[in-house]
């Protein structure tokens, strides 16, 4: 890897100001008064890379970011130690509303749809992101693309910006759901090297329901027949199942007070590109990236505790072959 490279790029087509409002109880219907409010750069790359910079990977954020407000991004890279790499394109970047239940230990979440474009704006900004990303790309570089495409944004732009990054060395990891997933499944010459579907989005992809950890395990171990080197499906609270070489676990998370679920899954993500990027091996690192997991929910404010603390919470994890 060139001394310009990137350990970890990630690809937010469709970043989100995530408004939080914490909540005593929500209740449907009701008028709630606030215990407090927080603005926070968001979109499932720009959560990955806030943990991942934290972990001490050089990391990069690209993407499209709407360029009438991109202040509190620019910010949360400057402050975290990201690479802006992001592209600006006219408009407006979405906020997304998390209403946070204290009560529950969850957030309810009001996802908006982000910036339209048209065939000609998104050849532009396709165009733009890849001579961004060029420069940062080298071999073994890992690559994120997660999250939402933004409305006008067909999975073929996908296919051709994974295809690009591939071709430079980099190592692709997947974490999106739905028709997507599917069609870059069906559709990329070589499967992802890494993917974290959740439960839902694994179920939607295979078409049929998969209560059990044995039928998430099943549905994993099917991705990896496909080609795909690590599969980590989050299951929530349940916690989540792992496969790669070597075999399949269920890990059990550690019991933890929860302040917010928002960004739980791409603290999963990056801790375990973190571990990869160490060195450690496969189902370790997973376990190091649940431990992160569990540490973020406890805060609503973004980072990570120090290092010792998520040490701790790896001890907790419980892995069972399944
Ligand atoms: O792109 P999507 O699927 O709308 O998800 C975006 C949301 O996901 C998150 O990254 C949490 O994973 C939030 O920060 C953001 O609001």
């Amino acid at each position: 890897m060139t001394a310009t490279a990137m350990q970890l790029i990630t690809v937010t087509p469709n970043p989100a100001i995530d408004h939080t409002v914490s909540l005593d109880r929500l209740e449907p219907g009701a008028v709630h008064r606030a215990r407090a409010e927080q603005f926070e750069a968001g979109g499932k790359g720009i959560g990955v890379a806030a943990v991942a910079a934290a972990l001490g990977l050089r990391t990069a954020a690209s993407g499209w970011l709407g360029d009438q407000n991109p202040q509190l991004f620019e910010r949360a890279f400057a402050e975290r130690g990201i690479a802006d790499a992001m592209v600006r394109v006219p408009g407006h970047t979405r906020t997304n509303i998390k209403l946070a239940d204290a009560e529950r230990g969850d957030s309810t979440d009001i996802n908006l749809a982000g910036i339209a474009f048209d065939a000609e704006s998104t050849a532009q900004a396709e165009a733009a992101l890849l001579a961004r990303l060029a420069p940062l790309v080298g071999e073994g570089t890992w690559c994120t693309l997660a999250g939402s495409l933004p409305p006008g944004v067909g999975v073929e732009s996908l296919l051709r910006l994974a295809e690009a990054l591939r071709a430079r060395g980099a190592r692709l990891m997947v974490d999106t759901g739905g028709k997507v997933l599917g069609e870059l499944l069906d559709r990329l010459p070589a499967a992802p090297d890494f993917l974290k579907p959740n439960r839902a989005e694994l179920e939607e992809l295979v078409g049929q329901p998969l209560p059990a950890a044995a039928d998430v395990a099943r549905a994993a171990l099917a991705l990896r027949a496909r080609g795909v080197g690590l599969v980590v499906v989050s299951l929530g609270g349940d916690g989540a199942v792992i496969a790669g070489e070597g075999g399949c676990w269920l890990a059990l998370p550690p019991r933890v007070p929860v302040a917010t679920t928002v960004g739980a899954g791409d603290a999963l993500v990056a801790g375990t590109l973190a571990a990869l990027v160490e060195g450690q091996a496969f189902p370790e690192a997973a376990v190091f990236g649940m431990a992160c997991a569990a540490a973020r929910i406890q805060r609503i404010a973004p980072g990570l505790p120090p290092r010792a603390e998520i040490e701790t919470l790896v001890a907790r994890i419980v892995l069972q072959p399944v």
